[in-house]
């Protein structure tokens, strides 16, 4: 709050809240937040997610990391402030999505906890659930869809997560999904969870 005043700037309070959206919408808002190595299932599981979501008449936004480097931070690099600069301003797009009163689920490495930390108080701790994707290195390394982990060996990569770069695992995630388990084996759970905290009103999926 200090620095709007300092700079001169005063929020504005808008007229549709939050609260009227989800009123409206029939479900709570929150973030969905999917952190793991490239190629441990972040997107997959994301995707499957969204559209068990969207088909039942839930508002959603899928905010993935390769795209969002495409365009909104297509300025910045892999190294350790970068990271945190990505991961900041998708906080923020997260945090004005949650006051348009949708779902929002997040895919991206997030590697450092002190940058997970940040999410959650840009947010705050309730609006914010950390999903930890747990696959083994080796077997995303086997996948490697998009021949990075190849890259990263034969040192055209660098800064590459889990090869020449840190990813800390989280140590207290609001769930933590076993990569290697089928999408909608890991949906369920999701659904359960969502449902469990009063977002949504459904915990059944085909
Ligand atoms: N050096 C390096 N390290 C990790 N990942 C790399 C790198 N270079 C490119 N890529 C591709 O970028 C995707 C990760 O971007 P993120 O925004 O999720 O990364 S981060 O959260 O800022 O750490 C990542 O996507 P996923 O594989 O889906 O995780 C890669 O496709
Ligand atoms: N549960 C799973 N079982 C087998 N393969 C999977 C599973 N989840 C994802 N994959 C495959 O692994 C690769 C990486 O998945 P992706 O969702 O792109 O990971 P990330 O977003 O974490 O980089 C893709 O080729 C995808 O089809």
């Amino acid at each position: 709050m200090t620095n709007y005043f300092k700079n001169n700037i005063f929020w504005q309070k808008y007229l549709v809240t939050r609260i009227k959206r989800e009123k409206k919408y029939g479900h709570k808002s929150i973030v969905i937040w999917f952190t793991g190595l490239s190629g441990s299932g972040k997107s997959s599981i994301a995707n499957y997610l969204e559209k068990i979501l969207f088909e039942n008449d839930i508002h959603t936004c899928l905010l993935d990391g390769d795209n969002i480097r495409s365009g909104l931070c297509s300025d910045l690099s892999f190294q350790k402030l970068d990271r945190e600069e990505n991961i900041r301003r998708i906080g923020e797009v997260s945090k004005i999505m949650l006051e348009a009163g949708m779902i929002i689920l997040v895919s991206v490495i997030s590697p450092y906890r002190y940058q997970r930390n940040m999410i959650s108080n840009i947010l705050g701790k309730k609006n914010f659930l950390e999903i930890f994707v747990n696959t083994p290195i080796d077997i995303c390394k086997d996948r490697d869809p998009k021949k990075l982990y190849a890259k990263a060996h034969a040192g055209v990569i660098s800064d590459f997560t889990g090869i020449n770069d840190v990813y800390e695992i989280p140590e207290r995630p609001n769930l933590l999904l076993d990569g290697t388990d089928s999408l909608k084996k890991n949906s369920k759970k999701l659904i359960k969870i969502l449902y469990d905290n009063n977002i949504i009103s459904f915990n059944k999926i085909d």
